[in-house]
């Protein structure tokens, strides 16, 4: 039998660095906006490329912020730690932008992460002129070296005119472990995105009560999706969430004065999924007690334990 490979890669880098185009260019039209949790609860399945030989799987991960808050550090961990369970993490570099602090700061977290393999990708080639092009391939190496990553491959590509986009899917799927397809051709499972969403409420409500509260908060989606009767361009993603917790006593503190408390986890919940989506987001959340449901396995089969 021939040997066939299956895994994951995630672009990363700053906003329209071109990361959805490059995927569409790899994937073709069978790109899928929708989720998965194959290794993690934290990934997003972009989208798959088969082929007789291998299955690449694009996802994303969130996006790492600058952290300001104790969320933002937690987030950045969570970052960090689903970095470390793909296969290949490409940072995707502008080729018609300087490199900058945007990217030193992604560049800089990457290298904290030993085990992936990391490829530089210089994107929008068509845009610059070779000179220019030559110029950022070695800014971005300086790069890698100033912040100690290792660029296993970096590659100049563009999506719009497709030159070098068979070769990077060649080099991506070099990467990937032996393994079998893990997702059949064709139609995604709809296994949850929800979860990832679930998980950005749960550290929402958990902000500052963490200690009252440690382990008592369990989010469940109920229903996601996107709006219908919106235009393309002004989507808006309803989520209707539930928030768990074990007494009425736990359900006022969540709650807070008058509904303030809840208000702010759903502001700061709603601002986490819209920047990891980017999608406007309208989230309706409510709390909701399920009495000692650390305890009762269907409770926790139901919220995803
Ligand atoms: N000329 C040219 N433009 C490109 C290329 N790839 C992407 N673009 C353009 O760059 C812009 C941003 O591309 P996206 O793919 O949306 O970038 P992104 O990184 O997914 O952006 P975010 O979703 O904001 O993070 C779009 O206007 C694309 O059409 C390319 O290879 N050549």
């Amino acid at each position: 039998m021939p040997e066939f490979r299956s895994g994951f890669a995630s672009f990363v880098g700053r906003p329209n660095a071109g990361k959805s185009t490059l995927t569409n260019a790899l994937v073709g039209s069978k790109v899928v906006i929708t989720s998965s949790r194959p290794q993690t609860t934290r990934t997003v399945v972009r989208g798959i490329v088969h082929r007789p030989d291998a299955q690449l799987i694009l996802v994303d991960t969130p996006g790492l912020h600058r952290p300001r808050t104790l969320l933002g550090e937690r987030l950045n961990d969570l970052v960090r730690s689903t970095w470390s369970e793909v296969d290949v993490v490409a940072v995707c570099f502008p080729a018609n932008e300087k490199v900058g602090p945007g990217d030193r700061f992604i560049v800089n977290e990457l290298g904290k992460v030993r085990r992936t393999t990391k490829f530089a990708i210089v994107t929008k080639t068509d845009l610059v002129t070779p000179e220019v092009l030559g110029q950022h391939l070695l800014s971005v190496a300086a790069l890698g070296e100033e912040t100690n990553t290792v660029w296993q491959e970096i590659v100049p590509v563009s999506a719009h005119s497709g030159d070098q986009v068979a070769l990077l899917e060649e080099l991506l799927v070099a990467q990937l472990p032996e393994g079998p397809a893990l997702y059949p051709d064709g139609e995604l499972s709809d296994s949850p995105e929800e979860a990832i969403v679930a998980e950005l409420i749960r550290e929402a409500a958990l902000e500052g009560v963490r200690d009252e509260l440690p382990h008592s908060i369990a989010v469940l989606v109920e229903e996601m999706g996107l709006r219908e009767g919106r235009s393309e361009d002004r989507p808006l993603l309803d989520i209707h969430a539930n928030l768990y917790v074990e007494r009425s006593s736990q359900k006022g503190i969540i709650i807070g004065h008058q509904g303030s408390r809840l208000k702010a986890v759903g502001t700061e919940a709603r601002r986490q999924i819209e920047a990891l989506l980017g999608t406007p987001v309208y989230l309706d959340l409510h709390v909701k007690i399920a009495k000692d449901w650390q305890r009762d396995p269907k409770q926790l089969r139901k919220l995803g334990f």
